[in-house]
């Protein structure tokens, strides 16, 4: 075996926390075709192979257009609750043991999905997959920025009424384009999220400059940042990213994809590590962009010069900064370091 299949195989086993990927952009070729079939109607082509030119794009806004139209192939509670349990057996065979999965409930419910037979779905299948392959889901609700202020009302609404908020939801989300979508304006729904009790972890600095991180973080009080990648612009920003201990959740390949940067090797994941930012690794929409929470810890390995202790160490960072509670923690830290231990053992 090469140094990097033993790494690969060294990543396969290790127990690994998710804090950044989204529901419909996790559905497998085989979820996306099959729909395809049943609603001819859609865009979207049937054969798995189509699949993979349907699933290269051109800039961000075609990946939002391709994204919408795998949204609009679901349809049911049964769809979402089938998608969802797949999502969750395809983090368990990564050995993925806790993640935080960003659903976006306003393009549901917009599309006709009753409200509670949606929460109903997603939480049947959390309790399922966590019973049946012991992976823990919680949900992140965001709200697509570009569809305004209804899409931020009906989302807060969503996620704040204790006669619908799924007893798994953690956190609150921003997603979507962020030019032209200025984040100042989410500011009220976002208070109103956190007062509930939510965590805030918008989108920021994926598409634009630092100045959106900046947004996030003074408007939007953000505990996380999602992506951040613009944030190594500018020096004061990741001088206040690494002092307040604010994590960026890193999706590499997601950003060559969507072509928010132009290779892998210019991404400045290096940049956040020697600023002394805590690093998470995640996989955004791993199918869309033909890559998986694995193939983003490789990739994290070949950019940050990481050995097995360096990967543990990073897996630990999402243990460390998700919305897990305190034992729920030391027992994946404690599972990643024995495991390490063993691997490493002569
Ligand atoms: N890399 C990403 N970066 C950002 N977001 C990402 C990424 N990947 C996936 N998303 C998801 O895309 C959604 C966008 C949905 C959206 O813009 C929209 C606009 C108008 C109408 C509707 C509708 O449903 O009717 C939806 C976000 O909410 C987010 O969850
Ligand atoms: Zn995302």
């Amino acid at each position: 075996m090469t140094t990097t299949d033993h790494l690969h195989a060294f990543i396969a086993d290790l127990p690994k926390a998710e804090l950044h990927v989204h529901h419909v952009g996790s559905a497998s070729p085989r979820i996306v075709s099959e729909l395809a079939a049943r609603h001819p109607d859609s865009k979207v082509p049937t054969d798995p192979e189509a699949l993979v030119d349907y699933f290269t794009f051109t800039d961000f806004a075609h990946f939002i257009d391709v994204y919408l139209s795998v949204v609009d192939l679901i349809r049911t509670p049964e769809d979402v609750r089938l998608l969802t349990y797949e999502v969750a057996r395809e983090l368990a065979r990564q050995q993925v043991r806790y993640a935080e999965l960003t659903i976006t409930p306003f393009s549901s419910t917009r599309r006709g999905i009753d409200e509670r037979a949606f929460m109903e779905a997603i939480e049947d299948a959390r309790k399922a997959a966590e019973s049946e392959f012991g992976t823990v889901l919680r949900w992140c609700f965001d709200i697509p920025g570009e569809a305004g202020l209804e899409a931020a009302e009906e989302t807060t609404r969503l996620a704040t009424d204790d006669r619908l908020r799924p007893e798994g939801l953690v956190s609150f989300g921003l997603g979507g384009p962020e030019i032209g979508v200025p984040r100042p304006q989410f500011k009220p729904y976002f208070d109103r999220a956190i007062a509930a009790g939510l965590h805030s972890v918008p989108h920021a600095g994926e598409t634009t400059g630092p100045e959106t991180v900046w947004d996030a973080l003074t408007h939007l009080r953000a505990e996380r940042i999602g992506h951040g990648t613009s944030s190594f612009q500018d020096p004061a920003l990741l001088t206040h990213l690494a002092d307040h201990r604010i994590p960026l959740e890193v999706c590499p390949t997601s950003n060559i994809a969507t072509r928010a940067v132009r290779t892998l090797d210019e991404h400045p994941i290096k940049e956040f590590v020697k600023a002394g930012i805590v690093v998470t690794i995640n996989s955004d929409d791993p199918p869309m962009f033909g890559t998986d929470l694995n193939s983003e810890y490789a990739v994290a390995a070949r950019l940050l010069n990481l050995d097995e202790q360096g990967l543990a160490a990073l897996a630990k960072n999402a243990v460390d900064v998700s919305f897990l509670d305190e034992p729920g923690k030391a027992r994946i830290k404690d599972e990643i370091d024995s495991y390490t231990a063993t691997w490493l053992a002569p």
